[in-house]
């Protein structure tokens, strides 16, 4: 028999589900992969109150498989308007967390935040309420590198954030740069990161080297390859300020393998496995169950799930292609194989 790995069942801490006609794929994909996930609120028009939240998380449900146990855990969109009164109804509609889109700084952010001080109210609603604070956390300023937008959000922004909102939970979401890790190492309690797969499997030579790939073409974009070791460090390490949110970010074929392609990659298809890839290679599998099943339940005051999932050391091949009812959506590492399957 193939080896296996029992692990207490994961969760997805960052994940892009879409709409309509999407959601089946997307729903479904996370469902078999985890028992609950942070639901992006990046619609068009995006998620920026407690009604329209609560119709999304309607439209969720209606898609997740019958075998399947998963919960939709919300997320509001925070503009320039969001204000306190907003938070306060967020919160008793059961939404954990918000989101901060800094304006234009990814896939449908166009309606974010434009001046970190115009959502300083929404913030001290949010710290004593105790709603979590999600960053996207790059600017967006044009004379700013692409690589270096990350660092330079943790030295305008994020530091300043955690001064002002000193028992605020935040959450920099999908951590690309070895100063990040460095940063949310050494911040205090209650600022913690998600890593993704793709940013611990790839570098940016598999987005730019002998040929531009743009399946690969995600933000924040992938760093060079001592930010990929870091990150595999942090995501290793067992400290409990690290955990799993895949950032798993569908679009269409057409809209990847284009002139102008969009940024996301998807990767809830095989997100586990990937996961157990990386891990696996950094010779920390043990390491695993902690950074995708305990730590993340115990930053958001969440209890652990209680079921398990079993991984067996199969060599599997990915499809080239997956029905996201439309045009085909490639999943990342298309026609790869992998070590790992969820059994
Ligand atoms: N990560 C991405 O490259 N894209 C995400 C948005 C985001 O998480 O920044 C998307 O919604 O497509
Ligand atoms: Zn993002
Ligand atoms: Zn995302």
């Amino acid at each position: 028999m193939a080896e296996q790995i029992t692990l207490r069942a994961p969760d997805d801490w960052h994940i892009h589900l879409r709409d309509g006609t999407a959601l089946k794929r997307t729903v479904g994909d996370a469902a078999r992969q985890f028992s609950r996930a942070i639901v992006m609120p990046n619609l068009v028009p995006p998620v920026t109150n407690a009604k329209s939240a609560l119709a999304y998380r309607g439209r969720i449900c209606t898609q997740i498989p019958s075998d399947c146990a998963f919960e939709p855990l919300m997320v509001l969109y925070l503009t320039d308007k969001t204000d306190a009164e907003v938070i306060r109804q967020a919160r008793s509609a059961g939404i954990i967390a918000a989101k901060l889109y800094p304006a234009g700084a990814t896939t449908n952010s166009d309606s974010g935040v434009t001046d970190i001080v115009n959502i300083y109210p929404a913030l001290e609603e949010m710290q004593s309420c105790g709603m979590k604070l999600l960053l996207h956390g790059e600017v967006t300023t044009s004379g700013i590198d692409i690589f270096d937008r990350e660092r330079a959000f943790i030295q305008n922004t994020l530091s300043r954030l955690v001064e002002d909102f000193p028992t605020l939970k935040i959450v920099l979401e999908h951590i690309t740069t070895a100063e990040a890790a460095e940063f949310v190492q050494g911040a205090r309690a209650g600022v913690a990161a998600t890593i993704t797969a793709h940013h611990l499997l790839y570098n940016r030579n598999h987005l730019l080297a002998g040929g531009i790939r743009p399946h690969f073409y995600c933000l924040p974009i992938l760093k060079r390859s001592t930010h990929q070791s870091a990150l595999i460090e942090a995501a290793t390490s067992g400290n409990p300020k690290f955990f799993l949110g895949t950032d798993s970010a569908p679009h269409a074929r057409g809209q990847k393998e284009a002139s102008c392609g969009c940024a996301g990659c998807y990767t809830a298809y095989a997100a586990i496995e990937l996961y157990a890839e990386a891990f696996e290679r950094a010779r920390k599998l043990d390491k695993l169950e902690g950074f995708a099943s305990e730590f993340g339940p115990d930053f958001y005051g969440l209890p652990r799930n209680r079921g398990t999932i079993t991984l067996a050391k199969r060599p599997w091949t990915l499809p080239n292609s997956l029905d996201m009812g439309g045009e085909p959506l490639i999943p990342l590492a298309a026609g790869e194989t992998l070590q790992w399957q969820l059994v």
